[in-house]
């Protein structure tokens, strides 16, 4: 059954003077998604998200939230959206109390017991001033704020970024069990693939300006493999072979890595090309290298 996206972006370009950040980027997200958007440092998913909440405007292109452009959503729907920024910085000589209460405020959806459970739940002192809060305590007060109106979409930009890695897996699994609770669709992004592991379903890499991979996660880690085609002479890349990359003939066949969901099977390749494929699974960290290698 087809269902109107939550998200759905088409050809969104966005250049900041004469860096094409976003290339005519399309995309869409179901309900109830849970999203890591992968891209390196300077890939444009600060840009990206951004643009989906509505605070920076694209060059060309279109997006639409609930099947509607920004200005067509009413308040009530805007209320549904939770979005935690990079970098938040302000409200420094406030207690954590009475920032989240100042906040709550502004929400009609804000659920007062719900935040304060978190709090507790997260460790957060709630008599602690903004301002001396570590980065990562930051980062999860700004958690705390988006889930309190118990969103619909939410939506990270780098959420742990600035916690210890024994603190981000932690905190991330536990994030995600909620909004699983509340049947919230989530994107977040991150630049460490550790990060994605066992709390997204689905992955997205932004790389030249586009969504350049977006897949099932658990289908992306049974497809990709190192592969050696052994044959009697060099194999080159054909037209056959466009989910391979990264291809090197050699003198008795060649060697490559599959990093899209293949359309037909190895055996059946194997059989077409008449060649021998023997195979070795890639961890998801392996897949990540070939494919930004791949594409320079
Ligand atoms: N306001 C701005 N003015 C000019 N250039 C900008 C602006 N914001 C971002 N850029 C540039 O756009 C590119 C993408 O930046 P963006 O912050 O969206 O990437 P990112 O993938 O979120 O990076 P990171 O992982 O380092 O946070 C970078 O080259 C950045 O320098």
């Amino acid at each position: 059954m087809m269902t109107t996206p939550i998200i759905s972006i088409a050809n969104l370009s966005k250049s900041y003077q004469n860096n094409l950040v976003l290339n005519s980027l399309s995309w869409d997200i179901e309900q109830g998604d849970i999203v890591a958007l992968l891209g390196k440092n300077g890939a444009g998913k600060s840009t990206l998200l951004e643009t989906i909440m509505n605070l920076r405007n694209g060059d060309q292109g279109e997006l639409k939230l609930w099947d509607k452009h920004w200005e067509q959503l009413d308040q009530p729907t805007r209320e549904k959206i939770g979005f935690v920024a990079q970098d938040i910085k302000g409200f420094e000589w406030m207690r954590v109390s009475d920032f989240l209460s100042y906040i709550g405020g502004f929400f009609p959806t804000w659920n007062k017991d719900y935040c304060e459970q978190l709090q507790s739940r997260w460790n957060l002192d709630p008599k602690k001033r903004v301002g001396d809060l570590s980065g990562g305590q930051s980062q999860i007060l700004h958690v705390i704020q988006a889930l309190s109106i118990k969103p619909e979409l939410l939506i990270l930009d780098e959420p742990v970024a600035h916690l210890d890695p024994s603190m981000r897996r932690q905190f991330l699994s536990e994030l995600i069990e909620l909004t699983c609770e509340l049947n919230s669709t989530v994107v977040f992004s991150s630049h460490i693939v550790s990060d994605l592991e066992r709390v997204a379903n689905k992955v997205a890499l932004l790389q030249n300006g586009i969504i350049d991979y977006y897949y099932d996660v658990e289908q992306l880690k049974s497809s990709i493999a190192h592969v050696k085609i052994s044959a009697d002479i060099p194999i080159e890349q054909t037209p056959l072979f466009t989910e391979f990359v990264n291809w090197r003939p050699l003198t008795n066949g060649a060697t490559a890595s599959v990093v899209r969901p293949l359309e037909s099977s190895i055996e059946n390749i194997a059989a077409q090309s008449n060649t021998n494929i023997e195979t070795t699974p890639l961890s998801l960290e392996d897949w990540y290298l070939e494919v930004s290698h791949a594409a320079g």
